[in-house]
């Protein structure tokens, strides 16, 4: 078990050592983390009639988009609530929305899906966060935290700063999250454990020491 907790720094320091010196691409580590975040979904009482991802365009967007269609492959009826402007999405959440479009996963803009669904994900910010969230992003967190489904986050509660715990105007009540690689100093705060529920952390080939560090 990796007791091990990281900065936000460390965590992008660690992500761009595995792609660029070891050479696993980004799009594998992605979809390792989706993967993981899929098996939490599938081994934990969740209810997944009707699961709701809500994702951003950046990587951590990237990871719930390959969640829905992880999902949507399992016959599971589910449903991608996009926030910004898929032009403007990074490479691999591009290539994770071609994939999503390829299987015609059904994209919805009404929050009351959001609001109405059984289960949702929230796929906004990761450690990306890098401000408070004002506007359809903090319309999207309050309509998250005012359903009644459970919320599984991914990475980091969405809004809350993984170095201080810190809620960044507002953030994600999660029930779970999956953090990659290893928690996140910031998950461990008061603040930060309120938001996260059970964290789960994700062995997706990203080590501090280029091996998995073994419990001394
Ligand atoms: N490190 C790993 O082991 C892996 C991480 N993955 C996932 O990638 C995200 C980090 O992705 P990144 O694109 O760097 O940032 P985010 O997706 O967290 O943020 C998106 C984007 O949003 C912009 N932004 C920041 N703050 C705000 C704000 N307040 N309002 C609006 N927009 C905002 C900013 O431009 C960010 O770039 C990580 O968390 C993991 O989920 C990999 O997929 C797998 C390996
Ligand atoms: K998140």
């Amino acid at each position: 078990m990796m007791s091990k907790a990281i900065t936000i720094a460390e965590a992008q320091r660690y992500d761009a050592h595995t792609i660029n010196e070891i050479g696993i691409p980004a799009l594998v580590l992605m979809e390792r983390a989706a993967l993981a975040t899929f098996n939490n979904l599938l081994n934990d009482d969740f209810d997944l009639s009707r699961v709701v991802v809500v994702a951003a365009t950046g990587n951590n967007g990237g990871d719930g988009i390959a969640v829905a269609r992880l999902l949507h492959i399992r016959g599971i009826d589910v449903e991608i609530y996009l926030l910004g402007d898929p032009a403007k999405a990074t490479p691999q959440t591009s290539q994770q929305l071609k994939i999503a479009n390829y299987y015609h996963i059904p994209f919805t803009t009404d929050l009351n899906h959001v609001v109405n669904a059984t289960l949702i994900v929230d796929a906004i910010f990761g450690v990306g966060l890098s401000r408070d969230i004002t506007g359809k992003f903090a319309d999207a967190i309050n309509a998250i935290n005012a359903a009644d489904a459970k919320t599984v986050a991914i990475d980091v509660p969405s809004g809350i700063n993984a170095d201080t715990g810190e809620v960044m105007g507002v953030a994600v009540v999660a029930d779970s999250t999956t953090t990659m690689a290893y928690n996140k100093i910031g998950l461990l705060t008061i603040t930060g454990k309120q938001h996260s529920g059970t964290v789960h952390v994700a062995d997706i080939g990203i080590y501090a020491q280029d091996h998995l560090e073994h419990a001394r």
